[in-house]
């Protein structure tokens, strides 16, 4: 069985997979102080209350921390006796080569959504992923990354705006029924609502007209649904897109002969 990590800057996932069967998925925040016993005291509670027999030979990680990596390799090695594949690492083999600028450390999570999106929908693809930032994901024809834009996350920008000014309170994103705010609350959901709303829109536009290509868009992350709500910015919403491509790297890099 496999267990397929996905540390963000926020939250980590880890999904079990037995084949091309989905199991399970235990969602925990980041720390990178957490230890590789308390990521199994916690990890072994869970699998148990969903009565999930997990016979783990296979793992995997994407981490955009990278202090988190070590925790978790003791942990694999400690309770699985495997050494995990480390997207972004060079012995973790990828279905494609970036094409970015020389010495350029693409975000392990953009390759894997990259990885996942080419896999389900063939090339020409815009992935936006709404995590702690709030990524675009050029794929190009034959699958390869081949650049994009990071914009602040919709959570982020909502909380610099209460960090940085004294009268602004702490909101939750939700979708304002008109753009006119009448108090302070409906005002900050308004501007970072229908701000991403035309951020994504524009920015989708300006990559297919730089690319010269229709291209899908596939949208990934929590916020995603809220924001299709408003507006048809995406193609399809996919909330396994980076679980299914961690699935598709591991599954590379077994049939190309890596460790
Ligand atoms: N249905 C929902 N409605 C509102 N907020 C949601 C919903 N589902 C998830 N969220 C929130 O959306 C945010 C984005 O979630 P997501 O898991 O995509 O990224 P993240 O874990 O915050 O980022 P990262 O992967 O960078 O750590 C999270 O703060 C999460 O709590
Ligand atoms: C942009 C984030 C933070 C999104 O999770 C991550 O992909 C990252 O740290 N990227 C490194 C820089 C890059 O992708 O070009
Ligand atoms: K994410």
């Amino acid at each position: 069985m496999l267990l397929a990590i996905d540390c963000g800057n926020t939250n980590t996932v880890f999904s079990i997979w037995d084949g091309e069967r989905f199991l399970c998925t235990l969602r925990t925040s980041t720390h990178h102080a957490r230890t590789a016993d308390a990521y199994f005291t916690w990890y072994s509670t869970l699998v148990k209350h969903y009565g999930i027999e997990a016979d783990i030979t296979d793992v995997i990680i994407s981490s955009t921390v990278p202090r988190v990596v070590f925790n978790l390799r003791v942990f694999a090695d400690r309770f699985f006796g495997c050494r995990p594949i480390v997207v972004g690492k060079p012995d973790c083999l990828l279905p494609f080569t970036p094409r970015v600028d020389e010495g350029t450390q693409v975000g392990p999570d953009r390759l894997v959504n990259t990885a996942g999106a080419f896999d389900r929908h063939g090339g020409n693809l815009i992935v936006v992923d709404f995590g702690t930032a709030t990524t675009f994901d050029v794929v190009a024809f034959d699958g390869a990354y081949v650049g994009g834009v990071i914009a602040p996350g919709v959570n982020l920008s909502l909380e610099a705006l209460h960090l940085a000014a004294a009268a602004l309170p702490h909101v939750d994103i939700s979708k304002p029924q008109k753009v006119i705010g009448t108090n302070t609350v409906e005002c900050i959901q308004s501007g970072v609502f229908w701000g991403y709303v035309g951020l994504v829109r524009e920015i989708c536009e300006r990559i297919r007209g730089e690319s010269g290509q229709e291209m899908k868009v596939i949208a990934t992350g929590g916020l995603a649904p809220l924001f299709q709500q408003a507006a048809d910015l995406f193609d399809t919403y996919e909330d396994d897109l980076t679980m299914h491509g961690l699935t598709v790297i591991h599954r590379y890099n077994k049939e190309n002969g890596a460790p």
